[in-house]
């Protein structure tokens, strides 16, 4: 199995995670007996996350111990400066007793806070956990709480489960804030068919995400294409590695509309370079500069991007839909890697949803249209089938060209069920796997000038959790959650609605979790309350992470089906209103407003 390729392809270091270890700084007696059982919960606490997490590109996560324990102001504030040298993005403060809050706590603004106060009596640690926190609710500066739920003894430096549980929600949230600061969206095109997600709105990269806006037109990809602007040996290698695991499918055109043998032969090695050019524009490549395209060579440093496509390049050239499909996957013809964030149509917002799901799951993403809600009635009224098991009730269509990545066929299993994994847990046999599970067709009437699209169906049984983020005014953005699961429909049910949708593009037969109660009332509820055409689908039920992550980023979540005892934001958020905890989200995001503003 070929070792899969973790590189940082953008500038700058992977943040690192800040251990602040907190103390009573009365010396003669109290500090002493307490540095030991400090610094040794901070080690713990480090250790614990370093061996329990990784960047989504596959790099270790690395934590900065302070130097000393901080008992006072001039020990914050070195510890705050070593941070900054370290490139440092989030911090947790950990403490087994009594310290001087307004002495000692972290008042980074834009830094990701939480502090775990070891739930011990024979110190006060939860009552500094209290104290502090309350300066920072005073101060403007939301932190989340930590606090174990059983006494522990003073110098156990074990940590409680439902402490690491929190411990990793609130550090993969941080990492990932930290990770996407100062990065770029590329869009690649601008809006395709008036598709209000691809308005690039720069107030919500700049002020909600810290990241940077660039933009390129579709006619670079023609640029680089008729100039030689890629690396022809790669080009090469690419197009033989397609030919060879890119089987084509049915050409479902009418036999008028169809491209010829030599079209098609065209139509690959125009999608493969339109695929090298999109990574390259997104990422740089240094090959470029060896071919004296130094200029191309840096690339947009961007974490994610978008490819217009519709209509003003499909209805002259092959689609994008190859290039999306395969950049999304967690491999190619370079082997297994990480996936990039590529969304079609340019719709940003959904790229952005990719993103977040990418950086706190590490795994690829599904790009989907929320296309169509099947009732069990309208089900058995065109197939005379009954719909049964988790799709009794009613089951949604998510079916796009483009960007649903091949992990998305669920050929890939963790403890023998479907899975989405993070990259560097795929096996080549699991590549080929996706690889073989997926039929490329020739594109269908929507793109009257060629390419392929990727036509597969999810494996059932996947945890899913579809997400968004919309724009609205006067509120600016929401996150909607909706946590499910795929199913698998009877082949000759799946055919007869799969054939009256476009059958040439990849499904996933969606069933989210119900609740019984507002929006996740019934599936069609779901969908009714779907605020755009599209979702990004990560694996897992990671709704709680999007929660957590959406606070860090002052995004209120508009409708979710996490239970309530799963919701991990700062704890301020209780002070907008403990008994109404949807209202509470946005009263809170809308006080501390963006993070970066
Ligand atoms: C090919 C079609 O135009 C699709 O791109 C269209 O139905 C969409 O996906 C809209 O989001
Ligand atoms: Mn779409």
């Amino acid at each position: 199995m070929s070792t899969p390729m973790i590189v940082n392809r953008l500038e700058g270091d992977m943040p690192k995670i800040g251990i602040r270890p907190v103390i009573d700084g009365r010396r003669g007696g109290i500090r002493e007996s307490l540095e030991e059982p400090t610094m040794n919960l901070a080690l713990a606490c480090a250790r614990f996350l370093s061996e329990n997490l990784r960047h989504a590109n596959g790099l270790p996560v690395e934590c900065v111990v302070a130097d000393t324990t901080i008992g006072g102001v001039r020990e914050a504030a070195s510890t705050a400066e070593k941070f900054r040298r370290e490139g440092v993005g989030l911090t947790i403060t950990v403490t087994p007793s009594w310290c001087y809050p307004l002495e000692t706590i972290d008042t980074d603004p834009w830094m990701p806070k939480a502090i775990w106060g070891f739930n011990g009596t024979e110190r006060p640690g939860a009552v500094y956990l209290a104290a502090a926190l309350a300066a920072h609710n005073q101060k403007g500066l939301p932190t989340f709480s930590i606090y174990g739920r059983d006494v522990q003894d003073i110098g156990d430096d074990s940590i409680p489960e439902d402490v690491q549980a929190k411990l990793l929600n609130f550090a993969k949230a941080g990492l990932a804030v930290a990770t996407i600061r100062g990065k770029s969206y590329l869009s690649m095109g601008t809006v395709s068919m008036g598709i209000a997600g691809c308005i690039v709105d720069e107030g919500f990269f700049q002020n909600y995400l810290g990241m940077r806006n660039e933009y390129v037109d579709m006619t670079e990809f023609i640029r680089r294409m008729e100039r030689g602007i890629y690396d022809k040996e790669e080009y090469e290698r690419a197009l033989a590695w397609t030919k060879e695991n890119c089987k084509e499918g049915e050409d479902i055109n009418p036999p008028e509309r169809r491209r010829t043998a030599e079209q098609k032969v065209e139509d690959w090695e125009t999608v493969v370079k339109m695929a090298l050019i999109a990574r390259d524009l997104m990422v740089g490549n240094p090959k470029l500069a060896e071919m004296g395209y130094g200029e191309e060579a840096e690339g947009r440093n961007a974490i994610a991007a978008g490819f217009q496509g519709q209509r003003a390049w499909t209805d002259h050239l092959p689609t994008g839909d190859f290039m999306e499909a395969i950049l999304s996957s967690s491999f190619d013809w370079n082997g297994i890697r990480e996936p990039y964030m590529l969304a079609t149509e340019n719709d940003n917002l959904n790229a952005v949803s990719m993103l977040l799901g990418h950086q706190l799951t590490n795994g690829a993403q599904i790009f989907a249209d929320v296309r169509t809600y099947w009732s069990p009635e309208a089900v058995e009224r065109v197939t005379g089938k009954k719909l049964e098991g988790r799709a009794a009730c009613g089951v949604i269509h998510l079916i796009n060209s483009g960007p649903a990545s091949l992990d998305g066929t669920g050929q890939q299993s963790l403890n023998g069920q479907p899975a989405m994994k993070p990259f560097w847990e795929i096996s080549e046999e699991e590549v080929q796997k996706c690889l073989d599970a997926a039929a490329w067709c020739s594109a269908k009437d929507f793109f009257p000038s060629g390419g392929f699209s990727t036509d597969f169906t999810t494996r059932g049984g996947m945890p899913l959790t579809m997400a968004r983020i919309n724009l609205i005014h006067e509120i600016g953005p929401v996150l909607q959650i909706a946590e499910g699961y795929s199913v698998e429909l009877p082949e000759d049910v799946h055919d007869v609605l799969d054939r009256r949708s476009d059958p040439t593009w990849p499904t996933t037969w969606f069933v989210p979790r119900l609740t019984g109660t507002g929006a996740f009332k019934d599936v069609y509820t779901v969908m009714n309350n779907w605020g755009s055409n599209h979702c990004a689908v990560s694996y897992g039920h990671v709704g709680p992470q999007l929660i957590t992550l959406a606070s860090m980023l002052r995004i209120p979540v508009n409708m979710h089906n996490v239970p309530e005892e799963d919701i991990f934001r700062p704890s301020v958020w209780s002070a907008f209103g403990a008994n109404d905890v949807t209202g509470a989200d946005y009263r809170a995001c809308a006080a501390f407003g963006p993070l970066y503003k």
